[in-house]
């Protein structure tokens, strides 16, 4: 490195003092804290996303969201070269970099860093990092901060996207290191396009049920309403509605509202009520990377009939399953190239386990993995068609370039020797769903999009994806401890090996319930342990739920508050 170099980064850093008193972790899902104290950290990260972009000799992605936390809050993380998370061994490095107490300390580290990972810092190439923001107040601040963190590694280049959802910075990331336009209207443009083109492909005998082109949408007060604003212009055959979008200027983002919020509180959010009884509603998180359905109850005004990203995937598991099988029938087509798909549910220990024995039962294979998007994404990439989601609605299907190109292939193939045919409008539906889901990332739009055409074509109103199996009741705790990391837990965290004697406790509780299932790990997110349980009903779920959570508390020694979620 040379001194110009050094005393470029030494100055820099000095403008952004470490706060005191706060320890900055990457966690699940990038930094996140109090957005008044996390300019040292963004400035840190502007740092290390110039050595990522470096180091892979590709653009990436910074994004400054803390998602579903509350409006003070913010939080900072990068995408790599394909648009995906951060590649999990830079993670240390990134905690490192954040908590370096002073200037000096912190110039060494990079000093270090970039050697040991072979980073030349001298200028023959520069990094470039595309800077995404959602709408909280700190945002503009902290992207002045990641920009000159960003100009503290010479040469390089920093594009700022603007306020975007997380989903379409990712996007952005992975479509401009593809050679592929890469701005906000080329992604409405793909995203538009290929919606129009599976929807006309619905067949024409399939009648649509009751309110099936209209849907009302809660945008969580955040960015993701105001984007689907933009983006209904562009549609025809679906009606949407946008409430609580941060334009309209009353609510506060995440405040009683958004899909954290009606998953969690099973209630529906701001804004809604007996005007919408009976009518399919969404609702976005404050990044718009989160999608769950719900439906005002008739009965009472204040309670749901949740979809959750459970079931979201199982809607999607079932089309993508006829499409394929549509693609491979050889007799109706004259043809006799079968294109084998290996298709892959990822889901975590949170999926509810009758989602999973639905899923099973219809012959799919059905891998859990932990916590965390880098982790199902991880898993899902490993198939042809790979699908994950979480239950809070995070989630998206995945594509490997292999298939598409065969898919692509068979799709010409069919083109010429059976246009029209079942098989050749298969191979159209699914390379046009490869387009209009997001292959970056989950993304509550085109999540949603997809959701739509699907309903449609399946002719299915919203009771008809309600009644696809019911779910077993369940009920999330959280227990504070005096140190989390105390639980360590194995089996994709649904069972702990420390502290010993915990997971026996939890064994004996959950044999005394029928159709029993429970398990607790430490938050990446938060500090607390997270107790799950499911249970045949609500009050043997609730009953499981808090007899673990005492045996948490007793194993753990810290006598606190338990506070449902
Ligand atoms: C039970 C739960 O919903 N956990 C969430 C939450 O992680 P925790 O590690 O459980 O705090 O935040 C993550 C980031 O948004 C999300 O990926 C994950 O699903
Ligand atoms: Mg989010």
């Amino acid at each position: 490195m040379t001194e110009e170099q050094c005393s470029l980064l030494l100055d820099s850093a000095s403008l952004f003092p470490l706060p005191h008193g706060v320890t900055f972790s990457y966690g699940t899902a990038g930094f996140r804290a109090d957005g008044l104290k996390l300019s040292s950290t963004v400035f840190r990260a502007g740092v290390l996303a110039a050595l990522r972009s470096l180091k892979t000799g590709y653009a990436v992605g910074l994004m400054i969201t803390a998602s579903h936390n509350p409006i003070t809050d913010n939080g900072i993380k990068i995408a790599d070269p394909d648009g995906g998370m951060m590649a999990q061994d830079w993670e240390p490095f990134a905690d490192a970099l954040a908590n370096a107490p002073d200037p000096q300390s912190f110039v060494k580290l990079v000093l270090h860093f970039a050697k040991e990972e072979n980073i030349s810092l001298s200028t023959e190439r520069s990094a470039v990092i595309l800077l995404g923001r959602d709408t909280r107040p700190t945002g503009e601040s902290l992207l002045e901060a990641a920009k000159q963190g960003i100009k503290g590694i010479i040469g390089s280049v920093s594009l700022d996207m603007g306020i975007v959802t997380t989903p379409q910075l990712h996007w952005m990331v992975r479509s401009k290191n593809m050679g592929m336009k890469a701005s906000e209207s080329d992604y409405f443009m793909q995203l538009s396009e290929s919606f129009r083109c599976l929807m006309n492909m619905i067949p024409k005998e399939i009648t649509v049920k009751g309110n099936a082109t209209q849907l009302m949408v809660d945008g969580a007060n955040g960015v993701g309403g105001d984007k689907l604003e933009q983006l209904k212009t562009l549609l025809t055959g679906l009606q949407i509605q946008v409430k609580n979008t941060s334009k309209q200027g009353e609510g506060i983002l995440n405040e009683g509202v958004g899909a954290d919020y009606v998953q969690k509180e099973k209630v529906p959010p701001r804004c809604f009520g007996p005007n919408d009884i009976g009518l399919r509603c969404a609702s976005l998180d404050g990044d718009a990377d989160r999608l769950v359905y719900f439906r005002i109850s008739k009965i009472n005004c204040s309670s749901i009939d949740l979809v959750d990203g459970d079931k979201i995937l199982s809607l999607f598991a079932l089309f993508i399953k006829a499409q394929l099988h549509c693609l491979n029938k050889s007799e109706s087509d004259g043809l006799n190239n079968v294109l084998p798909a290996r298709v892959g549910v990822v889901q975590t220990a949170y999926a509810n386990g009758a989602s999973t024995d639905y899923l099973k039962q219809l012959g799919l294979e059905v891998v859990l993995t932990p916590t965390g998007v880098k982790y199902l994404h991880k898993k899902a990439a490993e198939y042809d068609i790979g699908i994950y989601f979480e239950a809070n609605g995070h989630g998206t299907i995945l594509f490997s370039e292999y298939f598409l190109s065969n898919l692509q292939k068979k799709g010409n193939d069919l083109a010429s020797s059976n246009a029209g045919s079942e098989s050749h409008k298969a191979a159209l539906r699914l390379l046009a769903v490869s387009k209009l889901i997001n292959q970056a990332v989950g993304d509550a739009l085109s999540g949603l999009l997809l959701v739509e055409v699907v309903l449609q074509y399946m002719g299915w109103s919203m009771q008809n994806w309600i009644e696809l199996y019911d779910d077993l009741p369940s009920r999330q705790l959280k227990v504070k401890v005096a140190d989390r990391t105390a639980v360590i837990t194995t089996n994709a965290e649904t069972k702990v090996v420390q502290p010993f004697g915990l997971q026996e406790a939890i064994d004996a509780e959950t044999a005394k319930y029928h159709k029993g299932r429970c398990f607790v790990r430490p938050s990446g997110t938060e500090d607390i342990i997270r107790v799950y349980a499911e249970a045949f009903s609500q009050e043997a779920a609730d009953s499981l739920a808090r007899s673990v959570s005492q045996h948490v508390d007793h194993f753990l020694g810290f006598r606190t508050s338990q506070k449902s979620t």
